[in-house]
Parts: C-alpha cells; sequence; structure tokens
C-alpha cells in the first residue's frame, strides 16, 4: 500500500491542467468508467483545506492527483473530515481554501452510509435501471443486474423490494448500482461499517474489481480491513 501521490513535480499538478485551450470537463458526460481511464481523468487536489466555523480548519493544504485504477481509503478520527472532502471532491461543497478539479471523469456516484432506494421497487430493479438507460433490453438489462448482484453477494436478494434490506445489503446494493451505472469516479462512506466480516471483503474485492475497470474510487473508512484492501491511503492526520 502507498500513500496517495502528492502534487509533487513527479506527479500532475494543477498546473498541468486543461487551459483554454483544452475542452473544459464535463462532469455528467456519459462516459463509461473505461472510457474515463483512457481518456486521462484525474481528479486534482491544490492546496484544499476547510472549515466550517472560519475559525479551526478541519484540513489544510491537501495537494493531490487522484488517479484511475486506484482505491484510495480516505482515514482519520471521528469528526476530522473525512465526508466533507468527499462532499469536496463530489462538488458538492465548495472548500473554504484551494482548488478541485475533476478532469474526465465521467459520470460521479455517491454511495451514502445510509443509503436510500425506492421503498417498494426490487432490489434488482434498481440495479438494472442503469443498464436499461443504457439501452439494454428489460431481460438484456436484468440478466447484467443479476451477475451484479452475485458479485456483492446480493443474488438471494434480488427480488425483494429495497424497503426489505438490510442497512448493509442495502449499501451493497448501491454499489453494485454504481458499477452498473458506470461511474468514472465513486465516492463511498463507510462502505463496511455495517457489515460483518465475509459480508466486508465480498465488498473490499469489489472496490478493488471496479477500480480495475478504470474508475476511480475514494473510500472514507474507519475499518482497517477496507484501509488495508485499498491501494493508497489518505491520512486527514497528516492535513491537519
Ligand atoms: N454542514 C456542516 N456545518 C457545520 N459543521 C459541519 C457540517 N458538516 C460537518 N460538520 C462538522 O465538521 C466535522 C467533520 O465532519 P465529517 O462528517 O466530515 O467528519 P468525518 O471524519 O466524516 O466523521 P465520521 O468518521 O464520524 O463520519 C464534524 O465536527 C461535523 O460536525
Amino acid at each position: 500500500m502507498m500513500s496517495a501521490a502528492p502534487a509533487t513535480e513527479d506527479t500532475p499538478t494543477v498546473d498541468d491542467a486543461p487551459t483554454a485551450d483544452a475542452p473544459a470537463p464535463v462532469d455528467d458526460a456519459p462516459v463509461t468508467s473505461a472510457d474515463a481511464a483512457s481518456a486521462g481523468a484525474r481528479v486534482v487536489l491544490n492546496n484544499v483545506g476547510h472549515t466550517f466555523d472560519h475559525r479551526d480548519m478541519l484540513f489544510q493544504h491537501v495537494s493531490l492527483v487522484l488517479l484511475p485504477r486506484h482505491v484510495y481509503a480516505l482515514t482519520g478520527p471521528s469528526g476530522s473530515g473525512k465526508s466533507t472532502l468527499l462532499s469536496i471532491i463530489a462538488g458538492w461543497v465548495e472548500p473554504s481554501e484551494g482548488q478541485v478539479r475533476r478532469e474526465r471523469c465521467g459520470r460521479v456516484c455517491w454511495v451514502f452510509q445510509n443509503p436510500h432506494g425506492v421503498a417498494r421497487r426490487l432490489a434488482v430493479d434498481h440495479v438494472a435501471l442503469p443498464f436499461v438507460a443504457r439501452g439494454e433490453t428489460r431481460s438484456q438489462a436484468e440478466r447484467h443486474a443479476l451477475e451484479l448482484l452475485d458479485d456483492f453477494g446480493l443474488r438471494h436478494r434480488a427480488y425483494a423490494p429495497f424497503n426489505a434490506l438490510s442497512g448493509g445489503e442495502a449499501q451493497r446494493l448501491m454499489l453494485a448500482r454504481g458499477v452498473a451505472s458506470h461511474a468514472g469516479l465513486l465516492l463511498v462512506d463507510e462502505p463496511t461499517a455495517q457489515l460483518d466480516l465475509h459480508a466486508a471483503d465480498t465488498v473490499n474485492e469489489r472496490l478493488h474489481a471496479l477500480s480495475s475497470s478504470g474508475a476511480i474510487v475514494i473510500v472514507a473508512t474507519h475499518d482497517p480491513h477496507t484501509r488495508d484492501a485499498c491501494t493508497d491511503v489518505i491520512d486527514l492526520r497528516d492535513f491537519q
């Protein structure tokens, strides 16, 4: 395991980012995760810092380049700002200091700690929908969805409505949907907090498989097993 690449002379920095001559990245462009990797996707954080009270910085001077085919564990004590940094990377929260650039990342997918689904919709339909949206027939989409549910250890829950799933099952379902939607940037908040060891291992393996397919995967976690399953670690204690 290694630390996430700091934006040094050896790694791309914001100075390498597209200029006015290059097309601006469009976050919602319908590219697949594999496309995102081949298109040179990356997330560049340049001296990012954040405070909610204009007094105490949660973290500061975060300068990193995040690349496809890596799974970044975002670690740090409770309250150190992991979810906040995920929100900043997603573009939902403006950092108090510095800039974030998402370059050619394609679709951004967030998997929450307490996922929301459509209560009465079947699990399989949550995962089939992105395939249908890409033009597959209903039966093709269902077949692909079932394969993904199998990967996440949820095959036996495929025909359960969302509101009958446990918290851990619901979160794995949303990870499967993230894969189905071909996210180029996948942000995951505490994916294994509600899982037993076996289910957690299944999730950790799939995170890896997803990054191999070309996505940038960032996982906020307290779980040492999840951290060890990641390729890189960003420890917020290094940015206080
Ligand atoms: N919108 C907000 N307004 C004000 N304070 C906030 C807001 N969001 C988060 N905070 C505070 O910022 C700090 C960091 O929160 P955050 O959820 O990012 O930490 P975390 O490292 O993800 O925590 P945990 O590991 O417990 O989930 C906490 O003290 C939290 O109460």
